[in-house]
């Protein structure tokens, strides 16, 4: 075999800091990608949100890339290098990974390190890791996960930079350059496409838990998980049939908001209501303001209503309560999940 390894670029970021959004404005401006995107749960809402374009996109549901579902992420790069070889897809030139924003991006470096199938095919270009320009710092107060993310990135891409003061992203930015040195900072909306060509030097690889570093450095104030503990994010999904009206939406929201408290990091969902056509998305990042936006139409012909939240802490079952609330509060009926 003598063709050059494709290169593998991922995506990183904590729960809800812009991944989706700065892949879909680079998957319109370049066509030589192929996506891979991982979802903590079951239900994907990040993969009916992806432009399609004519972009090959592989969907890796139900836990992270780094841990849950490595084995599927090794088959998935095998079956996009023999497809692309059997001229199944476009020639892709490079592949674009976004992962959960739960991973560890060095779980995913292990994939290809530990395959010599796959270290033969693919080269781990670089990690981007997005981090809120807002929600930024507490994210890396409270997750280690967020930590994870930002000691692993090549590039740090601030988002949301339009919602934050001067003064919130300075120090956001002294913080990161203190976390990581040698990552390169950028504003998220100014990194185009061409960003994904940079060859970033490989950094060696940090095995064991970076917690006690940065917790000896007063970021962290609540304990990190013991080793082998996993993830103290937890997902939970539900999906129903049958229209709802607006204003009991709005009144189920606030109530689960209520419930949840600041256990709640993410919601996501695409919600069949009366009058619409299209479902109406609603995103939230942890005590962020709820963001809805009705679609024109559903994504992929799958109409069913669906909603995603992820909670934080030590009680895997309480995300599922909160759906169980919602289910009763709404009388949903046709559940099925
Ligand atoms: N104002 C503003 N909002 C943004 C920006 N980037 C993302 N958002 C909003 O932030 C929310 C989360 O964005 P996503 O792109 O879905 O974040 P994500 O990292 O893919 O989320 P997960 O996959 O759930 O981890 C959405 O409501 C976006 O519209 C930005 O630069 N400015």
């Amino acid at each position: 075999m003598t063709a050059e390894p494709i290169p593998l670029v991922v995506l990183t970021g904590f729960l809800g800091s812009g991944k989706t959004t700065l892949l879909n404005r680079w998957l319109g401006e370049r066509a030589d990608l192929a996506v891979i995107i991982n979802e903590l749960g079951d239900i994907g809402i990040d993969q009916d949100l992806a432009r399609r374009g004519g972009a090959p996109i592989s969907l890796l549901p139900g836990g992270c890339v780094c841990c849950a579902v490595q084995g599927t992420l090794r088959s998935t790069l095998r079956n996009l290098y023999m497809a692309r070889a059997a001229g199944d897809l476009p020639p892709f030139s490079l592949v674009l990974l976004e992962t959960t924003g739960a991973a560890d991006p060095f779980g995913v470096s292990a994939v290809l390190e530990q395959d010599l199938w796959l270290r033969k095919r693919y080269r781990l270009r670089s990690i981007l890791t997005t981090v809120d320009a807002r929600a930024g710092a507490a994210a890396l107060r409270r997750h280690p996960e967020a930590l994870e993310q930002v000691t692993a990135a090549d590039v740090l891409l601030l988002t949301k930079t339009d919602q934050a003061g001067g003064s919130e992203c300075q120090a956001l930015a002294e913080q990161l350059r203190r976390l990581n040195p040698r990552a390169e900072l950028a504003q998220a909306q100014a990194a185009g496409a061409a960003l994904l060509n940079r060859e970033m030097p490989r950094q060696c690889r940090i095995t064991g838990s970076l917690a006690p570093l940065a917790s000896g450095a007063g970021l962290l104030r609540e304990p990190p998980p013991a080793t082998g503990a996993g993830h103290r994010l937890h997902p939970a999904g539900l999906r129903w049939r049958g229209a709802i009206a607006y204003d009991r939406l709005e009144q189920a929201l606030a109530a689960l908001r209520r419930e949840a408290g600041d256990e709640l990091v993410r919601l996501k969902g695409l919600v069949a209501i009366e009058k619409l056509d299209g479902p109406l998305l609603i995103q939230a990042v942890a005590g962020e303001p709820v963001e809805l936006e009705p679609l024109p139409a559903w994504p992929d012909g799958d109409d069913d209503s669906r909603l995603v939240v992820i909670a934080a802490g030590d009680d895997p079952a309480r995300p599922e309560r909160w759906l169980e609330s919602w289910r009763r509060r709404l009388a949903l009926t046709e559940d099925s999940r």
